[in-house]
C-alpha cells in the first residue's frame, strides 16, 4: 500500500473509532463532568496519571484545566501525577515503579478530590494502585480505559465513572481519550462560566 493509501486508512479508522465510541461513552463522559465540576465547586482538586501516551494526555488535560482551554477563565486545580522526575525515579528505584502514582496520591489526594486514571489496557499496575490509593483516601475516580476495562474495571466502587473506549488497538483508544478529555474541558467550562455555542 502506498502512503497516502494507509494514511487515508488511518484516518478512517480512526473516524470509525469515534463513530463506535460516541454511541457507548457519551453518557459516561457528561457524569464523569459533573463528578469534576462537582469536586471544582467545593473546594477539590482533581489529580491525573497514565503511562506513555497516556502520561502525555493526564499532563494534556491538567494544563487545560491550570492554564486554560477555548475561553479566558480563572485558573482550575488540577496537577499531573507523571512529571516529577525526582519523584518518579525515587519511588520506582526505591520501592517500585507500580507505586509512583499510588504514593503521591496517599501524600496529596483529599476527600473530595477526584482522580482521572488513564489506562488503554485497564491493567497497567502503577493505575491500579493509583485507584486503590485514591479510594483510601475517599477521592472520586473517573477511569479512562478501553479493550474489556481490565483490572481497573472491577475496582470501581458505584460512585466512580468508567469510561471505556470500544476496541483493542491502543493508538485508537487513545486518539478517542483525546477526544473525551476535550468534552470534560468544554462541559466543565460551560458549568463554571457559562455555555458557549
Ligand atoms: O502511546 C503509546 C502507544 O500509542 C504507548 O506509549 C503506550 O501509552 C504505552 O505502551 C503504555 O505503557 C500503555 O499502557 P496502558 O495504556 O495499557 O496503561
Ligand atoms: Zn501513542
Amino acid at each position: 500500500m502506498d502512503m497516502q493509501s494507509r494514511i487515508r486508512q488511518l484516518f478512517l479508522a480512526s473516524i470509525e473509532a469515534k463513530q463506535q465510541a460516541m454511541e457507548v461513552i457519551t453518557p459516561h463522559i457528561a457524569q464523569a463532568s459533573e463528578i469534576m465540576v462537582h469536586a471544582l465547586l467545593n473546594e477539590g482538586k482533581i489529580l491525573t496519571c497514565g503511562n506513555g501516551g497516556s502520561a502525555g494526555d493526564a499532563q494534556h488535560f491538567s494544563s487545560e484545566l491550570l492554564n486554560r482551554f477555548e475561553r479566558e477563565r480563572p485558573s482550575l486545580p488540577a496537577m499531573a501525577l507523571t512529571t516529577d522526575s525526582s519523584t518518579l525515579t525515587s519511588i520506582a528505584n526505591d520501592y517500585s515503579y507500580n507505586e509512583v502514582f499510588s504514593k503521591q496520591i496517599r501524600a496529596l489526594g483529599q476527600p473530595g478530590d477526584v482522580l482521572l486514571a488513564i489506562s488503554t489496557s485497564g491493567n497497567s499496575a502503577n493505575i491500579i494502585q493509583a485507584i486503590q490509593a485514591a479510594h483510601d483516601r475517599e477521592m472520586v475516580v473517573i477511569a479512562l480505559t478501553g479493550r474489556d476495562g481490565g483490572g481497573m474495571a472491577s475496582l470501581l466502587l458505584p460512585e466512580d465513572v468508567e469510561i471505556r473506549v470500544p476496541g483493542s488497538s491502543t493508538a485508537r483508544i487513545q486518539e478517542v481519550h483525546m477526544l473525551a478529555i476535550h468534552c470534560l474541558c468544554d462541559l466543565i467550562d460551560n458549568h463554571l462560566f457559562g455555555s458557549e455555542e
